[in-house]
């Protein structure tokens, strides 16, 4: 019985996808920010703005090996007729050169040079050494060369004080490249929140081999939700997995709550059976319940809490299924708000098959997508979308998304697909 269909906070009120969504939104705000090494960075989020410190590259230098020469030099240069500059030294990369060669020295001048040197300011071009060659202390040049050839100018790449990295973006292995080549090696970023993973059920079995005694299945959700959270800027540890004994539940839960874990995530007893006893212990030590169902198939009785310490805690459903999806959509959208990043657009895509659906609920529906030869992104729905199949997610890719009012979906209409591992960056 619905007895309060006011009331988000009770567990009988299904609230819409979207006001779920919402929900966390406003109860989350970004994570502290932290000083981190660069090495630590990947994928965190940058907290400040980074602008460039220096000019790169930091000196003007060659991009071949070869001889810095004067373009002017080399005008009448040919294969047929060669002109002869005279060598004043050599140049490796790595080597502080005297760059202050006088340049009424270097008429028909050569400066032996390697990829990456320093040119000596005199000279303003290199000929690549396929066009010349060395004669005794002499180097015969076969070709002419335009002013500037094959020299990188200082400061070609990157400006002294100009913005590099925006608060808000992600650091990738790009932004990586070029904050180090920046010399940047610390940057703020926001906290990796640390999240806490238990499993609950008394017939769940958690060494991956051990023999099943009747009743008993394996732990898959612990495993996954660990390597799905690891494509994230997060810290994640494995709690335990409880066997329905809920005084050790509360025990374990205070512990975690102890250690300021910023989100904590169960999966199992959040439904209707003698043994679910998440939400009352959750309210039991201070939680309060902001939702407890969505109007979602699967994943309906999917509970989101927060304690007044500031820890959330997330309830997702046992079924398989159900936890993956409560972990991509609901917890991910947590982590995104905590990282003070915008909510994920989906991707739309043509789906290649027909559906039916019961209306009021959403569905998240097993998909595969991929490109077709017109360069469209089509998908298809998998069949086994019941949320005890785990099978089918060895073909899948991502979810497909219908709304609440969809009631059919026909060959070839637009849909909303979400990627198994959002794109993070
Ligand atoms: N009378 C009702 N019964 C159920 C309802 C309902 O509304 N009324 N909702 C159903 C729905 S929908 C779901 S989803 C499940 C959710 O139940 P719980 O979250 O309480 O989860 P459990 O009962 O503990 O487990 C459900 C199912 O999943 C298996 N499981 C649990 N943990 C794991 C794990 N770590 N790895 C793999 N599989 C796991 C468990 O053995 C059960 O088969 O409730 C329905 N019932
Ligand atoms: O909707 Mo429950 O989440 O089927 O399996």
């Amino acid at each position: 019985m619905n007895d309060n269909k006011d009331n988000p906070y009770t567990e009988n009120y299904l609230i819409e996808f979207s006001q779920a969504l919402d929900l966390i939104n406003q109860h989350a705000s970004p994570i502290e920010q932290v000083f981190i090494s660069l090495d630590k960075a990947l994928t965190c989020v940058a907290a400040q703005d980074i602008n460039t410190k220096e000019s790169v590259p930091p000196f003007n230098n060659s991009a071949m090996d070869g001889y810095a020469v004067n373009a002017r030099d080399l005008v009448s240069a040919s294969q047929q007729s060669p002109v002869k500059l005279s060598l004043l030294g050599t140049g490796a990369a790595g080597e502080d050169l005297p760059l202050n060669i006088d340049s009424n020295e270097c008429q028909n001048k050569a400066w032996k040079i390697m990829t990456g040197a320093p040119v000596p300011s005199a000279f303003d071009s290199v000929i690549p050494i396929e066009n010349t060659q060395l004669e005794n202390n002499s180097v015969l040049c076969f070709s002419p060369v335009k002013v500037a050839a094959n020299i990188r100018y200082a400061g070609e790449d990157f400006q002294k004080d100009q913005p590099l990295i925006k608060k808000g973006e992600i650091i990738n292995t790009n932004k990586i490249m070029a904050l180090t080549a920046q010399g940047i090696g610390n940057i703020c970023v926001y906290q990796r929140p640390s999240i806490a993973l238990f499993a609950t059920g008394k017939e769940l079995v958690d060494h991956p081999e051990q023999t099943l005694k009747p009743g008993q299945i394996r732990n898959s959700n612990t495993p996954y939700m660990v390597s799905w959270l690891k494509s994230l800027p997060v810290d994640v540890y494995n709690a335990g997995t409880n066997h329905d004994d809920s005084k050790k539940f509360a025990d374990d839960l205070t512990s975690a709550l102890n250690k300021n874990t910023n989100i904590i995530i169960s999966s199992g007893a959040v439904s209707m059976g003698d043994f679910d006893f998440i939400p009352k212990i959750i309210k039991q030590l201070g939680g309060q319940i902001i939702f407890h169902k969505i109007k979602i198939k699967p994943g309906k009785p999917i509970l989101f809490a927060k304690f007044p310490n500031g820890t959330f805690y997330f309830g997702l459903p046992g079924n398989p299924i159900s936890a993956n999806l409560g972990l991509r959509f609901f917890v991910f959208r947590l982590i995104q708000r905590l990282l003070a990043q915008a909510d994920e657009k989906p991707v739309t895509a043509i789906c290649n098959e027909a559906f039916t659906k019961r209306p009021g609920f959403a569905a998240i529906l097993k998909s595969f997508a991929q490109i077709n030869q017109h360069a469209q992104l089509t998908c298809n729905i998998l069949p086994g979308q019941e949320s005890f199949k785990i099978k089918p997610l060895l073909n899948a890719n991502g979810w497909i998304y219908l709304k609440e009012s969809t009631e059919s979906l026909a060959t070839g209409e637009k849909v909303e697909f979400y990627p198994t591992i959002p794109y993070w960056f």
